[in-house]
């Protein structure tokens, strides 16, 4: 099944060829006009690393529930949802009525306690919540949050190339990325539960890129432009890259946001550790040019990374998310 997914190598990119742009622009090009979803290999980032942060996403959940509970999931969309914490409404792929059967924890980007942001209290730049009792956790992930980020921007340019735009045309719009580093577990669920019981519902991300570390253990599926659900292929050493709704409407629909979802009957406990990019606070998605035609034009105004979040959770919406608010990650 790995062969419906393109396999980009990295390697002439990281080693600075000066031809690797051109190379991997096409393959892109193909991937999201295709599939959705690409793998990478030969990334640069090293596999304790990854390990590390399978590690840290047991050791969270592995705590006491009022411990988890201390650091509530809030409207930056920082902290912690517990299980059956949310449904799947918006960007929901069939009628999804039950609620995710996984809890997870949230961080994004660690700003300055005097940055005007944190200052305005302006939303989805507050402060991380970290839990008391985990030595070493925050380490862990900001370092892993840290590489993941340098691995998207490095990855910017190969949408260029494959939009046909210039190489750096991204750039001024991803100085300072958002990001949301999620850690899930899915709890095992038993052989007998009703096939509508999702670990995660079936959904499209909302983010620019999500980076899927690879996972020892299965449950990930992903709905084919044709409408085949496959299972994701587990390639030793790759990460799988996939685009979600920014992606799609900045690019006027030239690329696709697939759906994808999660159940785990494994009989093991599942954790994942996707990692979403956005572009940065203030930048403005104004549809590609390369993207707009006279057959296809402008299907959103220009939009940036609080217009969207903010319709997506809901315009009202409190210090808790409204009942129902979906929530994928970025
Ligand atoms: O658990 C996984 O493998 C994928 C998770 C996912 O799709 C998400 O968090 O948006
Ligand atoms: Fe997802």
């Amino acid at each position: 099944m790995a062969d419906d997914i393109p396999i980009l190598d990295l390697a002439p990119l990281l080693a600075g060829e000066p031809d690797a742009l051109e190379r991997l622009g096409p393959q892109l090009h193909r991937a999201f006009t295709e599939v959705g979803f690409y793998f990478i290999r030969n990334h640069g980032v090293p596999a304790a690393l990854i390990e590390e942060a399978f590690a840290a996403a047991a050791r969270f959940h592995a705590q006491p529930l009022e411990a988890k509970l201390a650091m509530p999931f809030n409207r930056d969309n920082i902290g912690y949802l517990p299980m059956r914490g949310n449904t799947t409404r918006m960007n929901a792929v069939d009628g999804i009525k039950k609620p995710n059967g996984n809890e997870a924890v949230f961080f994004k980007r660690e700003l300055p306690e005097d940055h005007p942001d944190r200052l305005s209290g302006r939303r989805f730049r507050g402060p991380n919540q970290w839990p008391a009792d985990l030595p070493g956790f925050r380490e862990t992930a900001l370092a892993y949050a840290g590489a993941m980020e340098t691995l998207g921007r490095r990855l910017v340019p190969i949408y260029a190339a494959a939009l046909g735009l210039p190489h750096d045309w991204f750039e001024d719009k991803f100085r300072e990325p958002m990001f949301t580093l999620r850690m899930t577990h899915y709890p095992h669920q038993a052989p007998t539960a009703p096939e509508d019981e999702w670990g995660l519902a079936p959904h499209a991300d909302t983010s620019f890129m999500t980076i899927l570390a690879q996972n020892k253990v299965p449950g990930l599926s992903i709905r084919l432009p044709d409408g085949r659900w496959i299972d994701a292929p587990a390639l030793d050493g790759t990460f799988l890259v996939n685009g979600g709704m920014m992606l799609r409407r900045w690019t006027n629909h030239t690329f696709l946001a697939t759906p994808h979802r999660v159940t785990n009957r494994s009989g093991q406990e599942r954790y994942a550790i996707p990692f979403f990019m956005d572009c940065d606070y203030e930048a403005v998605m104004a549809p590609v040019p390369t993207c707009v035609t006279p057959e296809n034009p402008p299907r959103y105004p220009p939009f940036t990374y609080l217009e969207f979040m903010n319709e997506y959770s809901g315009a009202n919406y409190g210090d808790r998310p409204a009942a129902g608010v979906a929530l994928q990650g970025a």
